[in-house]
């Protein structure tokens, strides 16, 4: 880049920020202003509305004058909204303005476009000082090369010829760096952004985002979007600003509490909260499928969390019943499982549907075996859904007859003697406001007399005494069965629970009321299992999703229909009836689903890519649209060979070429001599500026133990990490591999990759998982033998060392 060149860029930026300036300069007032007055408007509010309802003139008068108010009010809030974040916007640009430029030449004519996080225009309303990164114009930045090339707009395609692409590194409104690009979005830019320090929040990617996450970010099509990525490939990133893009394009229909993200843990949630400052205020929704879980059923089964479950896995081989529950993880969470499921449904609309009884006190108003009948007695092809719904009506119904009768029970009179001061003055008030609604009968119908001349019949005379009576029975009736009522309406009287485990008497029944042919080969410890767990009260996390999946198909599905976008991050995690489960809970909503097959460490996993994965078929093929990434951004070079050789198969894993030390073996056989290494090693890392360290477990348990060892050497704050922790901050953390997912750290030392620890095929994925957690340093300790995975290795890509 010439002198030349220099001098016009900067100068070009001196004029932006001396713009953008002017314009905050111009806003603030107003945006200080405008708060005034509307507060101010919110303070006279009741002062300027004199109620006054003494005819009804006054009364329209007075309704108007409050709805004027209230317009003028929401429009100035309006206005405020739009110059508040305006304002905040061009606060945002004012450091570092754009970071990109395009030459775009159309028909002759050749147009400057400069990229930010935000767009910046002329006072004219025309020139775009700078465009904002999710315009159709700015894909060519992101998408482009020099050459032809061309850009969609909702209008159709706009066909040029790029003559420059440009990036800029700008701070303090000064230019550091500039670079001409010529295919991709520069690497020395990429590698300046990669080389920095992981922090205890996710980074925005706006000014790097590579051509491949970009089709995932612009993605406007597909009714499913599914991302296979290599750990480190930005997935998580391209998801992030894809919330960002989706937001803007569709500004008008689209609000962000429509968008709903399922992150793997809570602590992730936190990691990634405050990512993108595009999206102001707003942001999305974020939870996790186990708080649904937990909403839906903890009222009746408490669900064990998916963590406690594969703890267990991890730390239960050779208890007895082990294999079994393994065999159940997987079956459980199969294609045959749901279809299973789905075939129960039918059977259940023949018969075996069953019931709890109606009480009421100790009285059972209504027997299991009455609802049972009358559920049967609808013709058999009204579906299972409108069956309910027809049964708990007729309930309601013989419930009000019931209720009828029941006033002149003697446990009424009783109630009604023992009526406390509050409960009578409440009946009583009620019967006042009442009694006013028949005073005016009774003066209607006095008029009625005087004008015809007649004497009215004794329909007028009204027995207050006796009326009262009956008011203040119906109503103590009434409420004593208002649960009775609501426990009807929530559908209590169908026995979910018992449906449920019905599924786990005889296998014989099994298969008839299935028609399951494949059943796992320890079905009988299975069914023992679950029906302990359930006799406990609780379900197994994968129990979870079928038993609601289950008690939808009977009660009728419950759906979400304002979202509209569902992201799922670490996709290969849910099983495929849980894939099915969102798509009913949200008919409406489009899902994009990111993920990686190779850190599949739960057993309901489910492979994204496969061309017989149950997501490619959840939407249809035609719907389905399918990225992979392959280049992995968060590691050096030497990390991604070493981690890349831990998986088997075909893995085309990309190392962005940024270098760094191999990693370290460290294999020392007495247990307390690795500790105090490890120590070393943290403080050798923290003296050379590394501050996010994470020293990763296999379990939770493991965890603990760790920093109960650790902490009393040590002064360096060991953060204990469990599956409650919400936040965390930057510093030295222990944390079991599980709920590392989707992190990253500075430096990641493996507590022990011994082959007693990571020895079996299921826990390979775990140690790839919890290497690939590290940006520049990753360390591994073992007290006995080296994994087996470890040792498969050739010696090449790590450094090794013996105590
Ligand atoms: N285009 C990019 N420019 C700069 N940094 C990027 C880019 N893409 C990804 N990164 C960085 O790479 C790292 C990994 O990204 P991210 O966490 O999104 O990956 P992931 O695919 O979700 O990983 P995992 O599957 O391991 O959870 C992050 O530090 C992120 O900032």
């Amino acid at each position: 880049m010439d002198d030349k060149d220099w001098k016009q860029e900067q100068q070009r930026l001196g004029e932006v920020v001396a713009k953008l300036q002017a314009r905050i300069t111009e806003l603030e007032p107003m945006v200080e202003g405008l708060h005034g007055q509307a507060s101010e408007i919110r303070r006279r509010f009741w002062d300027e509305v004199t109620i006054n309802t003494a005819t009804d003139e006054d009364f329209e008068e007075t309704f108007y004058t409050i709805k004027q108010q209230q317009a003028v009010l929401v429009e100035r809030e309006r206005v405020q909204g739009q110059l508040v974040q305006q304002w905040k916007n061009l606060k945002r640009l004012l450091p570092a303005p754009y970071f990109g430029r395009v030459d775009f030449r159309e028909d002759g004519l050749t147009e400057q476009i400069y990229v930010g996080v935000s767009s910046f225009v002329e006072e004219d309303g025309l020139s775009f000082l700078i465009y904002d990164w999710r315009t159709p114009i700015a894909s060519l930045y992101y998408d482009g090369s020099p050459g032809p090339a061309s850009y969609v707009t909702p209008a159709g395609r706009i066909d040029g010829t790029m003559e420059l692409k440009r990036q800029y590194q700008i701070q303090q409104g000064q230019i550091r760096n500039m670079f001409d690009a010529s295919e991709t979005i520069g690497d020395e830019l990429l590698q300046q952004v990669l080389g920095k320090g992981a922090d205890s929040q996710m980074k925005s990617i706006v000014a790097t985002i590579q051509k491949e996450q970009n089709a995932i970010i612009r993605d406007d099509k597909s009714r499913m979007l599914i991302v296979q990525g290599a750990a480190g490939s930005g997935k998580t990133s391209a998801a992030l600003q894809r919330v960002a893009y989706l937001l803007y394009r569709h500004r008008n229909t689209l609000k962000a509490d429509q968008i709903v993200l399922f992150s793997p843990n809570p602590i992730f949630n936190g990691y990634v909260a405050t990512v993108l400052p595009e999206l102001g205020e707003e942001n999305m929704q974020q939870t996790t499928f186990q708080e649904y879980l937990d909403y839906w059923l903890s009222a009746t089964l408490a669900p064990e969390d998916p963590f406690d479950q594969i703890e267990y896995v991890l730390t239960a081989q050779g208890i007895p019943g082990y294999e079994a529950r393994l065999q159940a993880m997987g079956y459980k969470a199969s294609e045959s499982y749901l279809r299973a499921l789905q075939h129960y449904a039918k059977w259940l609309e023949r018969e075996g549907l069953l019931f709890h009884g109606v009480r009421f006190r100790d009285r059972e108003l209504f027997t299991a075996d009455q609802i049972k009948a009358q559920f049967y007695s609808c013709e058999p092809t009204v579906r299972l859904a409108d069956r309910v719904e027809r049964v708990r009506d007729w309930l309601l119904k013989e419930l009000s007859k019931l209720e009828r009768e029941e006033r002149w029970a003697a446990w009424v009179e009783e109630e009604m003697n023992h009526l406390d001061g509050d409960e009578y003055a409440e009946v009583f008030g009620k019967l006042h406001r009442d009694r006013e609604v028949f005073d005016i009968a009774e003066i209607y119908a006095s008029a009625r007399e005087r004008i015809q001349g007649k004497r009215r019949g004794d329909e007028g005379d009204f027995d207050f005494a006796e009326r009262e009576e009956e008011m203040l029975r119906e109503m103590i009736v009434k409420s004593n069965y208002k649960p009775v009522r609501r426990q009807v309406r929530k559908l209590k009287f169908i026995d979910t629970a018992g449906i449920y485990a019905q599924l786990f008497g005889d296998v014989a029944a099994y298969r008839a009321m299935t028609q399951e042919t494949e059943l796992p080969a320890l079905w009988e410890e299975i069914c023992k299992q679950t029906k302990e767990k359930m006799g406990r009260g609780e379900l197994f996390y994968e129990d979870a999703t079928p038993y609601l999946y289950l008690k939808e198909l009977i009660e009728g599905t419950r759906t979400n229909t304002e979202i509209r976008h569902v992201f799922v991050d670490e996709g290969q995690d849910y099983s495929a009836f849980q894939y099915e489960y969102i798509k009913r809970l949200f008919p409406h909503a489009r899902m994009t689903v990111l993920g990686d097959f190779g850190q599949a460490i739960f057993t309901q996993a489910t492979d994204l890519q496969k061309s017989d994965s149950p997501l490619a078929s959840l939407y249809g093929e035609a719907d389905t649209n399918l990225i992979r990434l392959v280049r992995s951004y968060r590691s050096t070079r030497e990390i991604v060979d070493f981690t890349k050789l831990l998986l088997t198969g075909e893995n085309d894993i990309v190392p962005f070429d940024r270098s760094g030390p191999k990693p370290s073996l460290t294999r020392i056989t007495n247990g307390e001599k690795r500790d105090a290494r490890l120590l070393e090693e943290i403080a050798a890392l923290q003296a050379e500026g590394y501050d996010s360290i994470a020293v990763i477990t296999k379990t939770a348990a493991e965890s603990r133990k760790v920093v109960e060892a650790l902490q009393p050497a040590t002064s360096t704050v060991l953060q204990l990490i469990t599956k409650d922790t919400v936040s965390f901050e930057k510093g030295v953390m222990v944390i079991p591999v599980y709920l590392a997912k989707g992190m990253e750290f500075d430096a990641v030392l493996v507590y022990e990759a011994s082959s007693e620890a990571y020895g079996r095929e299921n826990e390979r994925k775990l140690l790839y998982t919890a290497c690939t957690r590290a940006m520049h340093r990753l360390s591994l300790y073992a007290t006995g033998e080296w994994s087996p995975f470890v040792q498969a290795l050739p010696e090449n890509v790590s450094d090794q060392a013996s105590y």
